[in-house]
């Protein structure tokens, strides 16, 4: 499970001064769900997803991950994570069975326990089939389920995808989604970060639209369609931004 609440970030940018990524940002992921964040470039969904993976620390807010804090508690944190993002590495030296093991190694799985896991993790996400095949051999497809394989290897409990279909085509991305939503039948809390609406229509359970580091709505597609009285997710998606852009233009005005 996880919960963020009122959580902001800023940088110092030496051109742009202070530069918000998130302000004042809340929400909480259950197990079994898929929770969508849902913005443009430069949204902040990066942001979040690297405050809660422990790589960045929160300006103001708290986030709490299985129970630890992620300033307080990062290595528990990082133990109860599995981070993936479209450009998650492969070695192409090492098979996919190698890459897989070497990472279970490094999240200190006993050996006995390891083995066990290997075998389920490539039975479940189907790919005996890469088992022996060198990283620069393999395909796109091959290569996204090996960083699945690899963000799953220690079974965490909270499931992180930072755009993970980027760059991919549609076959291998539509296999992607189904092994992400299969993640949810076995109870993980999964975030998934993405711009494209499609992705968020199908697989998320509850939905965030985020834009210029502020969640502009929260719920499952049949409440935001409702408060919003759009049934439409992609005109519902611009009309939010349009608003937000027309308030933020009228309060630069008064000052
Ligand atoms: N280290 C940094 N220093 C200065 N500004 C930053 C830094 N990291 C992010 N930002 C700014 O914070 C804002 C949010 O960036 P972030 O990368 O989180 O967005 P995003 O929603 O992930 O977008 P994208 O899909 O383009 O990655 C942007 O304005 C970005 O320029």
């Amino acid at each position: 499970m996880i919960t963020v609440e009122h959580l902001s970030k800023h940088f110092e940018d030496l051109k742009r001064g202070r530069v918000y990524a998130l302000k004042d940002v809340s929400f909480d992921v259950q197990p079994g769900e898929i929770f969508g964040l849902l913005g443009p470039n430069g949204a902040g969904k990066t942001t979040a997803l690297r405050i809660l993976s422990t790589v960045l620390k929160p300006s103001e807010g708290e986030v709490v991950v299985s129970g630890f804090n992620v300033v307080t508690h990062p290595t528990e944190v990082r133990q109860n994570i599995g981070f993936m993002s479209g450009n998650t590495g492969i070695y192409d030296r090492m098979t996919g069975w190698e890459l897989v093991q070497y990472f279970g190694r490094l999240y200190g799985l006993p050996e006995d326990l390891l083995q066990h896991r290997l075998h389920e993790v490539f039975d479940t996400l189907q790919m005996n089939d890469v088992r022996d095949v060198l990283g620069s051999k393999m395909s796109t497809g091959m290569k996204q389920k090996v960083s699945i394989a690899r963000t799953i290897i220690h079974d965490p409990p909270v499931l992180i995808f930072d755009e993970p279909t980027s760059g991919l085509d549609v076959l291998v991305a539509r296999a992607l989604l189904e092994a992400i939503n299969s993640l949810r039948t076995q109870g993980k809390s999964i975030i998934f970060s993405t711009h494209i609406m499609r992705e968020v229509e199908k697989l998320c359970d509850r939905i965030a639209i985020i834009h210029k580091g502020q969640i502009l709505a929260m719920g499952t597609r049949e409440e935001l369609a409702e408060e919003h009285q759009q049934p439409d997710m992609e005109e519902l998606f611009f009309d939010l931004i349009k608003e937000f852009e027309t308030k933020q233009k009228e309060l630069n005005q008064k000052v």
